[in-house]
């Protein structure tokens, strides 16, 4: 029989605009980056007691796994009737979640010691495989799965959303091989089923998200959203950002809930910034409308002069709702210094900063700034945003 092997990457994120807002109705915008997850999955010789071997590496994850167990109680339970691999929004999520659970309860020994990254990848991978090959009434014995990212865990940039599309893309490309469809790019129908089949695997890690995340590392390139609407996606001018890792953990779940808190105690305060947060992410994305259109020098420094207007703007609203920390603050002054706008940029109370370098910032600015932050401890990557989504690689 032949084995089928698959090759996926997705990029990381960056949300340049409506971070937290995003959360209460308004419109956000995020941009995909230059920085990819890799998977591949191999189908391997079929043995008597078939495997899953799974190498996460940026978790710490070398497993094997009995596949049987997850056959008989993901494959051909109650929930293979309701949805089909094609139809993510079917799906009864929650106990589907409590049979992965229990599966890995059962398939892998310590499974509660695991660190709370190893236990979620493991848990948005199965969710997964049984929800998109489980309902497909497709074979399949041992199999190997491998993720690489070139993304910091937990820092913001989307690292979760990368991982879970480069998992549901390269599983949906597995049946699809598997069915004998075409192997050519995603249509963007497909990239849509990715995209929600992603989301599900969100809620895994991150509760409630909004899917912003999951939209922008499927589709890549520049993405208006908001909550319940169709995502808009916009052609991306070339922008280049240093996207500044303060090296601070923080929890996306936390924050979110404090904002929330905060909320309750001021509603209209609270609702008026996110007001305004709403007006900066419109008026940016009218603005980079207009730079993917404009060929004069002045124009373009125009509006990256408003732009950065609105950078500063959003940060300041953002550090209002308690989300900036004493890091990000150090960052934005270094940026500030050197007459560069700086903004946080996800969550917040740590994670990355983004500092916006206009075409006509000098190259021994930029170094400067460089410099400076990598002395102060920051790691920096100097790259261009808005790249292409999920890809297939042959
Ligand atoms: N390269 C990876 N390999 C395995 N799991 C990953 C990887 N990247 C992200 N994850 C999963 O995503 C979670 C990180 O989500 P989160 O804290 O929101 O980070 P980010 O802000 O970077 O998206 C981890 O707990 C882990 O379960
Ligand atoms: C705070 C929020 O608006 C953005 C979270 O960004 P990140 O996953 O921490 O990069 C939450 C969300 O949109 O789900």
């Amino acid at each position: 029989m032949e084995r089928t092997d698959v090759k996926i990457s997705a990029p990381g994120k960056v949300i340049l605009h409506g971070e937290h807002s995003v959360l209460y109705g308004k419109t956000a915008l995020a941009v995909s980056l230059g920085l990819r997850s890799t998977v591949i999955i191999k189908e391997l010789a079929p043995t008597d007691n078939p495997k899953i071997h799974v190498h996460f590496p940026n978790v710490g994850l070398d497993d094997t796994l009995a596949l049987k167990p997850v056959i008989e109680q993901l494959f051909t339970t109650s929930i293979s009737r309701k949805c089909s691999w094609n139809e993510p929004t079917r799906i009864d999520h929650e106990s589907h979640l409590k049979k992965v659970d229990g599966v890995l309860h059962m398939i892998r020994p310590g499974f509660d010691d695991l660190q709370s990254n190893q236990k979620n990848s493991l848990r948005c991978l199965l969710y997964a495989f049984g929800g998109i090959f489980g309902n497909s009434g497709l074979n399949i014995s041992d199999f190997s799965i491998k993720l690489t990212s070139d993304l910091t865990v937990g820092a913001g940039t989307g690292s979760s959303a990368s991982f879970s599309v480069c998992i549901c893309a390269a599983i949906l490309q597995l049946v699809k091989l598997k069915n004998s469809e075409n192997d050519g790019d995603f249509s963007v129908e497909e990239k849509n089923i990715v995209s929600a089949w992603a989301y599900n695997c969100e809620k895994i890690t991150h509760g409630a998200p909004s899917g912003i995340d999951n939209t922008t590392c499927t589709h890549g390139s520049l993405v208006s959203f908001k909550k319940g609407e169709d995502p808009l996606l916009l052609a991306s001018p070339e922008l280049r950002v240093l996207l500044v890792d303060s090296r601070v953990g923080r929890e996306t779940s936390r924050l979110v809930a404090a904002v929330k808190d905060l909320h309750g105690r001021n509603v209209a305060a609270v609702d008026h910034v996110m007001e305004a947060m709403n007006h900066v992410a419109v008026t940016a994305a009218e603005l980079l409308k207009k730079l993917s259109n404009t060929k004069s020098e002045e124009d373009i420094e125009a509006i990256y002069k408003h732009l950065q207007e609105l950078w500063e703007m959003n940060h300041c609203l953002l550090a209002s709702l308690g989300v900036s920390h004493p890091a990000l603050e150090a960052i934005r002054l270094a940026a500030g210094d050197h007459g560069l706008a700086c903004k946080l940029t996800g969550a917040g109370g740590g994670g990355n900063a983004i500092v916006l370098i206009p075409p006509s910032t000098e190259e021994s600015t930029v170094n400067a700034l460089k410099t400076k932050l990598l002395n102060s401890g920051f790691r920096v990557t100097d790259t261009l945003v808005g790249g292409s989504g999920v890809e297939i690689h042959k």
